[in-house]
């Protein structure tokens, strides 16, 4: 066992490296789950290793897809909206396909909820896992090359359900795991079983995830902020001024830096690693936020809050909310426990409670 709690060693003391600097000893997403599955998981039956095992197919195959699409004509729009009025991508519906069919072969899955579905999905089958994903998040960015990704969290199905709706309203809290697959320069999976959160990087030539982040630690702070201020007009009072002090701090203290990829994977993927806050305020009048609650909102406060960092509405801890609809959107503050507590506190001076 070393310093960073996985078990693992990623700087080759002790790995068993080759004189040559030949990393022999390399952990692979399957070792690490196997791993991880024996030493929490007492009644371990390999069915969330198989799981995963299928989840990360469907993240390689999107991948490649994804590399290519400028060659293959897969760039540009589909002709179609989705569940939520969304214009889709054609990339939009391949992910979705290629995801879709992953969870259905892996034998593990009995309800499936995709951003692109109208419904959920129930599957033939045995299953005990219940899966949500945004197969493409941030599909907008897609023509530009801009780093996009799948995310998803997974729910074991409730005690005697036959898989319906019920097995996937429920708070951020029950989720047993959560991660997302960054598309950018490497492809990078960022995941969570509720014991910490690690990171490992696609090796295109191995086809293997391989163990590069283990045990990721947001920073408690960070002068970064990730917001699309174009919206700064529909925001509530606590937020235009939270915003407002970050850009212009009483004397003597130095304004933040600002962020923004507009591509919740890419910019959360930075707030991870580098800390700071990321935001998409809702609507100070419909109080609809835009992000969906399921597939983006909990998977990321999930990740967050294993990080040390936390996620709120402002009034309310994002994981205990309840989801009365499959696509329900909500707003969302999350990151750097410092910077996401200046948040909250500025909700409690306007005394907006949730
Ligand atoms: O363009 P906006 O309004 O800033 O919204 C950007 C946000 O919307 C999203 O693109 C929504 O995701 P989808 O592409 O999955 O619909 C997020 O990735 C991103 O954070």
């Amino acid at each position: 066992m070393n310093g960073n709690g996985t078990g693992f060693t990623t700087t080759g003391a002790g790995g068993g490296d080759s004189l040559n600097e030949i990393k022999t000893d390399i952990i692979t997403l399957t070792r690490f789950i196997l791993t991880e599955q024996g030493r929490y998981a007492t009644q371990a039956t390999g069915d969330f290793t198989l799981l995963l095992n299928s989840l990360q197919f469907a993240f390689k195959f999107i991948s490649h897809n994804i590399r290519r699409a400028t060659l293959v004509n897969l760039i540009g729009l589909a002709g179609a909206t989705n569940s939520t009025g969304d214009d889709q991508k054609k990339l939009d519906v391949i992910g979705d396909e290629i995801f879709i069919n992953a969870m259905r072969a892996s034998g593990k899955v009995k309800v499936l909820v995709s951003e692109e579905q109208e419904e959920i999905i129930v599957f033939e089958g045995d299953g005990k896992y219940c899966v949500v994903c945004d197969p493409i998040d941030g599909s907008s960015n897609l023509d530009a090359g801009v780093s996009v990704g799948t995310i998803f969290g997974v729910y074991k199905l409730q005690p005697g359900s036959t898989g319906g709706v019920s097995d996937v309203l429920r708070a951020g809290t029950e989720m047993v795991a959560a991660g997302y697959t960054m598309y950018g320069a490497s492809a990078n999976l960022v995941l969570t079983t509720g014991n910490g959160v690690n990171g490992f990087t696609l090796d295109t030539a191995l086809g293997e995830f391989i163990l590069t982040h283990p045990d990721m630690k947001i920073p408690k702070k960070r002068s970064i902020y990730s917001v699309n201020e174009g919206n700064t007009v529909y925001w509530d009072k606590p937020t235009q001024e939270y915003f407002h002090n970050l850009k212009y701090p009483s004397e003597g203290l130095k304004p933040y830096s600002s962020r923004y990829i507009g591509s919740m994977v890419a910019d959360m993927h930075r707030t991870l690693l580098y800390g700071g806050i990321f935001a998409y305020p809702s609507d100070s009048k419909s109080k609809n936020g835009k992000l969906r609650l399921l597939y983006e909102c909990f998977p990321m406060a999930f990740l967050v809050e294993q990080a040390g960092g936390l996620a709120t509405t402002g009034t309310q801890r994002i994981l205990d909310i309840v989801p009365k609809h499959i696509h329900d959107r909500s707003g969302i503050f999350l990151g750097s426990e410092k910077e996401v507590l200046k948040v909250v506190d500025m909700y409690k001076k306007y005394e907006i409670s949730a």
